[in-house]
């Protein structure tokens, strides 16, 4: 059986795909009559892979992104296709949700007063993680690890998914329908959501205009489900105090963008995955989807990280 890497496969899991009859091609040895013999694509190219689906005799049947985020794919002819697709989600969920405590001691120490400081004036202004409430929207892989570091530090953390079913770790979780009560009581809002119709340009001025002076807007989710003029507009007017977006519309964000002129904004490029030893976008990647491997090979079955090609997430 044939695999495309897209992204980087080492000799070592090569060596593992042979144990299991699995030949590896990449995107630049790959022949026009390899194309319908693909079977997995390990991570996705978009121009190689528009020709796999425009083939009627194609294998593609399953792929492993190299994201938690699966809206770059064409999930509609996926799903008329039969293509199981399996995400990243988890992967870097850890290296997310230190970056989001580090958004918000950097703003509630006063870091970022002091970042830009060059005489002495001290600033004490500050803020316990324990007297700012957060709310996160998501409460999937990231949104679990944000509030257990959310919890080290003993602050209160609330939870927003689509029925408001409880998840652990959070204080209270609400649905998409009656988040209010939680905002209400909520000085930080993460936006940990997947970009998806529903959620799409979600955080507008309506989400805005219910919120009176909100400490920290954290957007680690989707840039498409955040409506940045209306963000703009919310700073500008004091209704929201700073803000800490990872991912934004579009990427990378042009240089004379407005967001990099706001003192209250921090950019961080979409890098709050990163770490040392599983450096990169697709670091750890291959441990994640070699736990498929072997029922996929033996019965076609995969078993962990599929996506919902409907709900897209
Ligand atoms: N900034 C980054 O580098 C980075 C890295 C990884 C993931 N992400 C983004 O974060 C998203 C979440 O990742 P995850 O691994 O936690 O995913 P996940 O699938 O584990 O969790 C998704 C959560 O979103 C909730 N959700 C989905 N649609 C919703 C809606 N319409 N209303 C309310 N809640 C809804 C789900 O209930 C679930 O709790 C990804 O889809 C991706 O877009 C960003
Ligand atoms: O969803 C993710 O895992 C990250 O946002 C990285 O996604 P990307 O590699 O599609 O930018």
């Amino acid at each position: 059986m044939l695999l495309l890497a897209v992204k980087g496969i080492t000799e070592s899991n090569r060596k593992f795909l042979s144990q299991y009859d699995v030949t590896v091609v990449t995107p630049d040895t790959i022949t026009a009559q390899q194309i319908p013999e693909i079977v997995i694509s390990y991570a996705w190219d978009d121009a190689i892979g528009q020709k796999i689906l425009a083939n009627p005799n194609s294998k593609l049947k399953w792929i492993q992104t190299q994201s938690a985020g699966v809206d770059y794919l064409p999930l509609k002819k996926l799903k008329d296709f039969g293509v199981v697709v399996t995400n990243a989600s988890g992967l870097k969920a850890i290296p997310i949700a230190q970056t989001v405590l580090s958004y918000i001691l950097y703003f509630a120490r006063g870091l970022n007063i002091y970042a830009s400081r060059t005489h002495w004036e001290p600033y004490t202004n500050q803020y316990l993680v324990t007297e700012l409430p957060v709310l996160v929207f998501g409460t999937g892989r990231i949104g679990q690890q944000i509030a257990s570091h959310i919890r080290a530090f003993g602050g209160t953390v609330y939870g927003v998914n689509t029925t408001g079913h409880m998840v652990d770790g959070f204080d209270e979780v609400y649905s998409m329908h009656d988040y209010q009560k939680a905002l209400a009581k909520s000085r930080v809002v993460v936006d940990g959501l997947p970009g998806t119709p529903e959620t799409d340009d979600f955080f507008n001025n309506h989400f805005f205009d219910q919120v009176n002076q909100l400490f920290l807007f954290i957007n680690i989710g989707r840039g498409t489900t955040l409506n940045q003029n209306d963000l703009l507009a919310a700073i500008d007017d004091s209704r929201v105090k700073y803000a800490a977006l990872d991912v934004t519309t579009p990427e990378p964000l042009p240089k004379n963008h407005p967001l990099f002129d706001r003192p209250q904004v921090l950019l961080t490029q979409h890098t709050s995955w990163g770490e040392y030893v599983n450096a990169g976008r697709t670091g750890g990647l291959f441990r994640l989807f070699e736990k498929n491997v072997p029922s996929f090979v033996k019965s076609g079955t995969i078993q962990y990280n599929i996506v919902n090609l409907d709900k897209g997430y």
